[in-house]
């Protein structure tokens, strides 16, 4: 059997089971069960929120740290807790935090999924969920300081 179409990438279907990222199976079950999004659980993203759009904008200068105050600050366990919404949402990852209140609209994964780590240490559930994402580049602009629990 002949088949022009040269592969998975240019039909717009999921790649083989073979070839997916790891991690599939480990997607922590909290999507709806008929929803609009990807095989992985990826959202469609408003236009001019792709990932590209998230570089420039960490690029552009602007303060994506919601703080004034220009170094790294010492978050405790009960400040954190006070940044749970949409609008003001922090996470702690890898001991860091980070202010996520900006990238909301470019997760790929939608901002429910990402508001699940929102007032809390999101380093487990970031993990079984995408441990090959590299945040520490993706949202160096975004450092609010360093987790201090206690
Ligand atoms: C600040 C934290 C997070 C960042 C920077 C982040 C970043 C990303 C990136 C870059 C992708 C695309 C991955 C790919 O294409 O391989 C993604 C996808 C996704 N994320 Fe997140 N994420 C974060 C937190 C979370 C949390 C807490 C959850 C769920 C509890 C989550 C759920 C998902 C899902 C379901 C997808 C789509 C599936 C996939 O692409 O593999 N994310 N995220």
């Amino acid at each position: 059997m002949t088949n022009d179409n040269d592969g998975w990438r240019t039909k717009m279907e999921p790649p083989p089971r073979g070839l997916r990222p790891v991690g599939n199976s480990t997607l922590p079950q909290r999507l709806g069960a008929a929803s609009s999004r990807g095989p992985r659980g990826q959202v469609a993203l408003k236009p001019g929120r792709s990932p590209l759009d998230w570089a420039r904008l960490r690029n552009s200068g602007e303060n994506l740290r919601g703080v004034s105050f220009p170094g790294p600050l010492r978050v405790s366990s009960e400040e954190l807790a006070k940044h749970k919404s949409k609008d003001d949402a922090w996470t702690v990852l890898g001991g860091k935090v980070y202010n996520i209140t900006p990238y909301m609209e470019y997760h790929p994964g939608g901002e429910s999924e990402l508001l699940r780590c929102a007032g809390r240490d999101g380093t487990k559930l970031f993990q079984l969920t995408h441990a090959w994402v590299n945040y520490e580049v993706m949202l160096d602009k975004c450092l609010v300081g360093f987790y201090v629990p206690h």
